[in-house]
């Protein structure tokens, strides 16, 4: 198990450019299988998913070169429909490869997606939607075996907005015979650039963003240059160690409409803003505030995946805050950990009251999944003290090299393989 060493108490501030998205990619990855020509693929995330998915593709028969950020992806001499239980089981993104290998191939064969354990985490949507388009999907011995000699368009009505659910419906319909709609569609930044890829390719979709998405089935897609968006979860996060440190950050490649409820979380704790249409300039308090509620919710709701860094930061405002998580029911882990360097937390069910502890002090904890770890990670730069983050592998699936962009904005990080 890999961890990262923290001496806290450096203010995190100075410029950082933002990186290219990991939600935004991996599913743009598994897109790319639909594509019968060369894509490529500029601002790609170095991280552990994306190489993973990477792995994927080559596995599957694709040619794949990664040339600094910019990836080149052929997917012409695909050779296979089946993705290795060992991959499956790392990547809860993995999942998508059914719907994209079964637009391609008609055909694919894959186990129940792992990931980061934050909650039971079903695939029953994505399987109602793909059964109602035609698909015929054989359980046996923990894989589904998946095959669609015809894929229908569809009125798909979702009992949840869920993102992979969209991604994955997406991915089917583009190649389906007809129109599909997708009702209470999730509405998420990541589901809008993965329609913009598909778009660049040919396909043609109506109403991303919004909770319905029309598309109409074409018979090919083709190649298409494009580039990944900003990840709007790696700037919540710096912006969040910023403010723990009393750092000033200058945050650049972002949009801000897509980190809005972030920026109004980070509002009510004191800090100030300077925005720009890519640009963000913030400033925090000389104490953090609190007195507030966050509840998790999908877009434009609070970001679930945010609500462990927010939580690290509230440790340090004044006053209580309460934060609901609505989304994934198990995602409080780093809660414990935190009250391990001093935090003050009380969870009940999905509900977690913060309240101001007045400083946090060094201590050893254990990251158990890729946000929690870098909440503790952010706590860390914030404590009295040195502290040791284990669970680094969880973290290094979303962040490239964290520990180097926290080091050059002025803290003490060190990774310990
Ligand atoms: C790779 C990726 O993009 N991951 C993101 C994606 O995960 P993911 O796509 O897994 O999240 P979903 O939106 O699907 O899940 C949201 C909720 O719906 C439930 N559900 C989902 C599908 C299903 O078939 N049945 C079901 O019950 C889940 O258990 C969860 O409670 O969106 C989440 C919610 O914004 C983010 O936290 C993840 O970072
Ligand atoms: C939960 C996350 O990712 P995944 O869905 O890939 O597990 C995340 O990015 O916070």
């Amino acid at each position: 198990m890999g961890y990262y060493l923290i001496e806290g108490g450096k203010p995190i501030s100075g410029e950082f450019a933002v990186r290219g998205s990991k939600n935004a990619a991996l599913p743009i990855l598994a897109a790319t299988l639909l594509a019968e020509d060369e894509v490529v693929l500029e601002n790609c995330p170095l991280i552990r998913d994306f190489y993973l998915t990477l792995d994927i593709l080559r596995e599957l028969g694709c040619r794949v070169e990664l040339t600094g950020r910019t990836a080149v992806i052929d997917t012409r001499q695909i050779q296979d429909v089946k993705i290795r239980e060992e991959t499956v089981q790392k990547m809860r993104s993995s999942i998508l490869f059914l719907g994209a290998l079964l637009g391609r191939e008609r055909k694919a064969i894959l186990g129940h997606p792992g990931g980061c354990a934050i909650g039971e985490r079903p695939i029953d949507i994505h399987l109602k939607a793909f059964e109602k388009m035609g698909v015929e999907i054989i359980e046996e011995d923990g894989l589904f075996y998946c095959e669609a000699p015809h894929i229908l368009g569809y009125h798909i009505y979702l009992n949840y907005p869920s993102v992979g659910a969209t991604e994955n419906i997406l991915l089917l319909a583009v190649k389906a015979e007809g129109v599909t709609v997708i009702h209470n569609a999730a509405r998420e930044p990541e589901i809008v650039a993965l329609v913009r890829f598909l778009r660049a390719c040919g396909a043609e979709i109506y109403g991303e963003g919004t909770p319905s998405i029309m598309i109409e089935g074409v018979k090919k897609l083709h190649g298409a240059y494009f580039s990944i968006p900003f990840d709007r979860i790696e700037a919540g996060t710096f912006l969040c160690a910023s403010a723990m440190t009393g750092g000033e950050l200058y945050l650049t490649g972002i949009e801000k409409n897509d980190i809005e409820t972030t920026l109004e979380a980070l509002v009510k704790t004191g800090c100030q803003f300077n925005i720009e249409a890519e640009r963000i300039w913030m400033k925090p308090p000389k104490e953090l505030k609190s007195g507030f509620s966050l509840v998790t919710g999908p877009f434009p709701g609070f970001p679930t995946d945010m609500q462990p860094l927010m939580m690290s930061l509230l440790t340090l405002a004044k006053g209580t805050c309460m934060i609901s998580e609505t989304v994934f029911e198990a995602r409080f882990r780093h809660a414990d950990e935190l009250c391990r360097m001093g935090a003050d937390i009380v969870i009940e069910d999905r509900v977690a009251q913060i309240k101001g502890c007045g400083g946090l002090h060094g201590a050893e904890v254990f990251g158990r999944d890729l946000r929690g770890g870098a909440a503790l990670l952010i706590a860390a730069l914030a404590a009295e003290g040195k502290s040791t983050v284990y669970g680094s592998e969880y973290v290094e699936r979303g962040y490239e090299k964290i520990e180097d962009a926290l080091s050059l904005l002025g803290g003490n990080v060190r990774l310990m393989e």
